[in-house]
């Protein structure tokens, strides 16, 4: 399967997860399962932690359970762990970069032309364009509303997805996306909508992805 001529994954929901409010494996693996019962696009994988024996051993136990429901995973910051997951023959493992990590040349070149590589631009079309031109398979804007999970990220305008749709990539949303406004980012130009605490903020991952998917037209 080359996930990055697919369309299956570049529409929907993209649950992204939190080590604080999944601070062990068990709760992890359970909350991610649910939340690929309901329908999710991608999962993404985001701990900041340095530990790297965890790091490896819930990646790897994230990726057999993408793979079971045919979701890529896409690893957050760590081009190093993507490979690692890749040769162990996880090949829907695809990778994100912010700003602050490896670049996307570095990382494309790396990888090769497979995965997918997808890349923060805040709400800057300049870093976007800069992005599609290294070969990014999506570029994520945001945060659009206040955060709970990264209060610190800075704001953007919603009418920036419209204007991105000049690159001819999915575009991302994230930042405080809820069942309240989802319809709206989606009507915006959002194509993926990618939630922390909408998805991992409480009970029922499985319930929470099905009323986001419902209230942004998905369903
Ligand atoms: C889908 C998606 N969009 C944006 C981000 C943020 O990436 P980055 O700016 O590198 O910040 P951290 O997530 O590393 O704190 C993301 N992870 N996923
Ligand atoms: C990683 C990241 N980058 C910008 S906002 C954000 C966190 C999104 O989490 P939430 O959906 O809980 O606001
Ligand atoms: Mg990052």
């Amino acid at each position: 399967m080359s996930w990055q001529r697919s369309m299956s994954w570049q529409r929907g929901i993209y649950a992204i997860t939190d080590s604080s409010l999944l601070p062990d494996d068990e709760r992890l693996i359970a909350a991610c399962e649910a939340a690929l019962q309901g329908g999710l696009a991608l999962l993404q994988y985001r701990d900041k932690s340095t530990d790297d024996a965890r790091r490896w051993r819930q990646s790897q136990a994230l990726a057999a359970l993408c793979r079971r429901f045919d979701v890529p995973l896409i690893i957050n910051d760590d081009l190093a762990l993507t490979r690692r997951l890749r040769v162990a023959g996880f090949d829907g493992v695809g990778l994100h970069l912010g700003e602050q990590d490896t670049s996307l040349d570095e990382a494309r070149r790396l990888l090769g032309s497979e995965p997918i590589i997808g890349a923060s631009c805040y709400a800057s079309l300049a870093i976007a364009e800069r992005a599609a031109a290294a070969g990014a398979s999506y570029l994520a804007f945001g945060r659009f509303f206040a955060s709970q999970t990264k209060p610190e990220a800075s704001p953007a305008p919603l009418e920036l997805l419209a204007e991105a749709a000049r690159f001819g990539l999915p575009r991302v949303a994230i930042g405080g996306l809820d069942v309240d406004n989802v319809a709206r980012v989606r009507h915006a130009g959002g194509d993926l909508l990618a939630t922390v605490y909408a998805v991992f903020g409480g009970d029922d991952p499985t319930g929470r992805v099905a009323g986001l998917r419902q209230h942004a037209g998905y369903a």
